[in-house]
């Protein structure tokens, strides 16, 4: 439970998957040493069974009322406190099939949820698949983050990745790996964008050939604000499916799809759709008919053609599967999420997130996975290309220079425009799949026309939006940041887009606000500014990106991929335009596959350092504020602990026997507890500490083998989507004797 304006707490989210179960073993140690400077922590759940279960909440017993708080309303009210300090972990930002998922699960586990209904028609399934609305997608990040971004590689996590770099794929220069885009009908060519000089009630309206105007929707828009409009054709998608799906089969190249179903949650999973119905175009040629009888939806993935056709009679099953694989036969080979279980990148549209995938694949040579298990050269299809230029910039670059060198490379931070739902991230409620052929435009409550494009069925429209405030804010931050950190900075700013245009004038106008003397700003097109920035960084140079909303998640995954691995280690700060903040672990998600790991093997291969320097920033935010000295030493001791854990290098390993999450906890325990008993600042705070770090040193051997010997066996968490929390307490706390002497504190 959250209670706002209460001043010295912490909020830290229970999660999903991997970061759930590291909160598992993390925070009790966190809670026992912030009790000591008395600063409570307290906890929120904002999984996705969660707000499933909160949605529902008047299905559920008494008893099961209890887990089903709406947390997110209440964090979305905490945001607005200047008191805020929310410590927010990545979670699972569900697609339909997920979700679907999670709701089978609490329904074996007794809840009395609904089916979620593929077609909503009477009333009841219209109000049930609105509440599983509310879950879908990326329904969390967007209402806690109430302020614009700011994630950087600290330079103890650098020094540590140039003592112990990563592993880098080699570049070939012959490689025929490559991005393609589409050249004509995406979002980027039909783009146009207006700044609205007053508030005003617009309307976005279609208007059918007859000449009937339906309106789609009405929202009020603030002077100064940014709206953008724009539609992908069908036709021009499909055609460009075929077209890459030629070209790799001529070439032998492997064939990939990279989107972001999850936080594109409208458009996307209509995009995978259609490369769905190219890819196995005959199959749906055939069955579309008894597919649509079924509710086959391809925008969820050959999953549920494989799921629908199961009560279907055993023998036209098998001659299903039998057109499916015979598309196998004259289709190129397609990248794999997981060759030994046959699972496609066409599979399930959450499955390859663009933001991970695309460094992951630049990471490996330019390669993934194909059906023998071996890495392959692949075309990375990414229909928009507004953003997919960048990385093919990034591709030509290691072809031409080589893999970048972690122990030698810079580091390319980045302030992203985020708040008010900035830009594309904010764009669902504003996304139509066209249903016949017309116009949409977008009009002024006088009747003035702002926009309007030529649409035709199947088109997928939308319009997108940006606050004046959100733009102000985050140029400041630009300005403080290439302050703070003496950093050139780039304003990542595409002249041949409409948006940037509009958004370039207010940078200009609002870098006039700031004492810029001294500063290296720039504004570039995206292809110059990655590109500047990479030769830089081969230097050994640092260069702050500034950008938009879908730069900021694709850059802050791309460059510390590149640079340290994993974006896990990133710090990643939101200040709040109420004056509270958020401090987000890394940059990354959830790690379904480290929950896998754990299920096998009971080794838990997730790094926290995310999560420990979100908590020295929130801890010496929280001194700051409210002028607590403790709090400022707990912050400092924790940075120092972390430093010393990766001078050590004491983060997880992969390998099960291996130190693991759990272990590396240990020693952050430890280290933490060493300086605090060491420290002269606070008398009282090291008296305190002394007895927890004797005890912790002296019992480093046995805690480790404690530690050591709960792995290499399967083990039971009671649930995924909704563990019993028990049992993950008694897996991810395994040490009797770190329990002990925490609980001694
Ligand atoms: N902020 C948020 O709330 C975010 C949530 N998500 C959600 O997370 C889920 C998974 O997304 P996906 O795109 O697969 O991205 P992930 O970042 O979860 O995973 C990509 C890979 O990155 C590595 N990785 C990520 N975090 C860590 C860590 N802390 N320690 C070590 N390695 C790490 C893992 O590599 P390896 O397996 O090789 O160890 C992992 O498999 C989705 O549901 C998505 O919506 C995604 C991004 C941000
Ligand atoms: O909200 C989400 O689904 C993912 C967020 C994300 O990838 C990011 O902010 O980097
Ligand atoms: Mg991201």
């Amino acid at each position: 439970m959250t209670t706002p304006n209460s001043e010295q707490k912490i909020v830290y989210t229970l999660t999903d998957e991997a970061p759930m179960l590291a909160t598992g073993s993390l925070l009790p140690i966190v809670r026992s040493f912030t009790a000591a400077a008395g600063i409570k922590v307290e906890t929120s759940n904002i999984s996705v069974a969660s707000r499933i279960l909160a949605g529902f909440a008047d299905r559920l017993t008494d008893e099961q009322k209890q887990e089903a708080t709406d947390t997110l309303v209440e964090l979305g009210e905490l945001t607005k406190d200047p008191s805020c300090n929310l410590i927010k972990l990545p979670n699972i930002s569900a697609s339909i099939p997920q979700l679907k998922a999670a709701i089978t699960e609490l329904q074996s586990q007794g809840y009395d949820l609904p089916d979620y209904p593929d077609e909503a028609t009477t009333d009841e399934e219209k109000d049930i698949q609105s509440r599983y609305a509310k879950v879908l997608g990326s329904a969390v990040n967007p209402v806690l983050r109430q302020g614009n971004s700011d994630r950087r590689a600290p330079p103890a996590v650098k020094a540590f990745a140039r003592k112990f770099p990563h592993s880098m794929g080699k570049w070939s220069k012959a490689s025929q790996s490559h991005a393609d885009y589409m050249r004509d009908g995406d979002f980027f060519s039909s783009e146009q964008s207006i700044t609205m000089d007053a508030a005003d009630d617009v309307r976005i309206e279609f208007v059918d050939k007859s000449g009937n105007v339906e309106v789609k929707k009405t929202l009020p828009l603030e002077a100064g604000e940014v709206f953008d409009s724009m539609f992908m054709s069908a036709k021009a998608l499909d055609t460009f499916f075929e077209r890459t799906l030629q070209e790799c089969k001529e070439d032998g190249v492997m064939w990939s799809l990279h989107v972001k179903a999850t936080m594109m949650k409208v458009s996307h999973p209509i995009v995978f759709g259609h490369a769905v119905r190219v890819f196995y175009r005959e199959v749906f040629d055939k069955y579309g008919d008894l597919f649509e009888q079924l509710g086959v939806n391809p925008n969820n993935g050959m999953a549920s053609v494989y799921d629908k056709i199961k009560t279907l009679p055993q023998s036209q099953q098998e001659e299903i599967e039998e057109a499916i694989h015979a598309c196998y036969e004259h289709r190129p080979e397609m990248a794999m999420v997981d060759s030994v279980k046959g699972i496609t990148n066409l599979h399930i549209p959450s499955d390859v997130i663009v933001d991970a995938s695309m460094p992951a694949m630049i990471r490996n040579s330019g390669k993934m996975w194909g059906r023998d298990g071996k890495t392959k050269d692949t075309k990375a299809v990414m229909p928009e290309s507004t953003y997919a230029r960048i990385y093919q910039e990034m591709i030509n670059f290691c072809k031409t220079n080589g893999a970048f060198d972690p122990t030698t490379m810079g580091t390319v931070p980045n302030v992203g425009l985020m708040a008010m739902k900035a830009e594309e991230y904010g764009s669902h409620d504003k996304t139509f799949e066209m249903t016949q052929d017309g116009t949409m435009r977008v009009v002024k409550s006088d009747g003035t026309v702002l926009m309007q494009h030529e649409v035709e069925n199947g088109d997928i429209w939308r319009a997108c939006q940006t606050k004046d405030p959100a733009v102000r804010d985050w140029v400041k931050l630009a300005v403080t940041r290439s302050r703070q950190s003496d950093t050139p900075a780039i304003f990542w700013l595409d002249d041949e887009r409409a948006h940037d245009q509009q958004l370039r004038l207010k940078v200009e106008k609002y870098l006039q606000d700031h004492d810029t003397d001294g500063l290296d700003l720039s504004i570039m097109d995206y292809n110059s500014a990655i590109r500047i920035s990479m030769e830089r960084m081969i230097r050994g140079k640092d260069t702050i990106s500034v950008t938009g909303n879908v730069l900021r998640d694709y850059l802050t995954d791309l460059f510390p991929i590149m640079e340290l691995g994993t974006s896990a280690k990133m710090l990643s700060i939101v200040p709040m335009l109420n004056g509270g903040g958020m401090y987000e672990t890394g940059a990354g998600g959830s790690a379904p596959k480290h929950v896998q790991q754990v299920q096998e093997e009971n080794h838990l291969r997730w790094d926290s350092l995310g999560e420990f320097l979100a908590l020295a920033v929130s801890l010496e935010e929280m001194g700051i504020k409210n002028d607590n000295a403790d709090a400022k030493l707990m912050a400092k001791a924790l940075d120092a602990a972390t430093g010393k854990l990766l001078e050590n290098n004491k983060s997880p390993s992969r390998k099960v026997g291996e130190l693991d999450n759990r272990g590396s906890h240990f020693y952050l325990a430890m280290y933490w507890a060493q300086y605090l008993a060491e420290q002269t600042e606070n008398a009282d705070l090291a008296k305190r500490f002394v007895p927890l770090a004797k005890a912790l040193t002296e019992n480093e051997e046995k805690i480790i083998k404690e530690l050591a010997d709960a792995q290499g066996k399967p083990a039971d968490l009671g649930g995924y989507y909704h563990p019993d929390m028990a049992k993950v307490d008694s897996v991810m706390r395994p040490s009797k004797t770190l329990n002990d002497i925490l609980a001694s504190l």
